[in-house]
């Protein structure tokens, strides 16, 4: 329906799962001859608030303050939370250990709530205002905000994956840059090498399943 009535519309998939229904939903628009891989993204923004509550709870820091950045997808260890560019810095000195806990918190947070619920939907609420956030971020971009910068999910050449999850920059045509993924801790390194295995392989099911229906 957006394909073919609102071929200009900036899309945020939110329905899971993302790694999947992104490059789904790009076939989709492929096929209707209205893709725009500047105006597609998948919501990762509950895992960036996520990492920002835990690690304000651990650092010591008001999480209103604190920003980190969150790479990959949106599932499990595809969720790579760069605790090592957390800003502002930790009150604390947080160990390995402490680092190890909190990603493996935000890789879980979701699947957390689901389980909680019992069959009765997930993070409704939290969705609700991380999806309320980055709309909000995208309406910015689209009317001329200077310099809006937020994760998400998204066509990517910053690593040999088709999309990825990394800061972007959203302006008046949707992304208007991906950037980088800056300066990795050896830990963040490992957990990009496992997480690119298994979101190959998801986006990979997501396009296949687009061809075939
Ligand atoms: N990206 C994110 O951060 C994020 C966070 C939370 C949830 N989610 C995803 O958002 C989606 C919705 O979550 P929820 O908690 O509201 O789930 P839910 O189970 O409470 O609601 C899903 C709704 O979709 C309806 N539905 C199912 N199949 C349908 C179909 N074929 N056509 C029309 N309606 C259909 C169901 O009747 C139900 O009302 C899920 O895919 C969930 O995984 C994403
Ligand atoms: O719906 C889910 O499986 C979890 C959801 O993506 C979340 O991050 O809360």
């Amino acid at each position: 329906m957006i394909a073919k009535y609102c071929p200009n519309a900036v899309v945020n998939m939110i329905s899971n799962p993302v790694n999947s229904t992104v490059p789904i939903a790009s076939e989709v628009f492929k096929k209707a001859g209205t893709y725009d891989e500047k105006k597609l993204f998948g919501m990762t923004t509950l895992d960036v608030v996520r990492a920002r509550t835990f690690f304000a709870g651990k650092a010591k820091v008001p999480v209103a303050d604190v920003n980190v950045p969150v790479v990959g997808g949106h599932a499990g260890i595809t969720i790579l939370p760069l605790f090592s560019q957390a800003t502002p810095a930790s009150n604390v000195a947080l160990s390995a250990d402490e680092i190890t806990a909190l990603t493996k918190r935000t890789q879980d947070g979701g699947t957390e709530v689901v389980e909680a619920k019992a069959g009765k939907g997930s993070a409704t609420l939290s969705m609700a205002y991380a999806g309320a956030l980055f709309a909000d971020a995208c309406l910015k971009g689209l009317n001329g905000v200077p310099d809006v910068v937020e994760c998400t999910f998204v066509q990517s050449s910053i690593t040999e994956l088709p999309f990825f999850a990394s800061k972007v920059r959203l302006g008046k045509n949707g992304v208007e840059e991906v950037l980088g993924l800056g300066a990795l801790s050896d830990f963040e390194k490992g957990g990009l090498e496992k997480l690119k295995l298994e979101l190959k392989s998801l986006i990979e099911k997501g396009i296949k399943f687009a061809k075939e229906n």
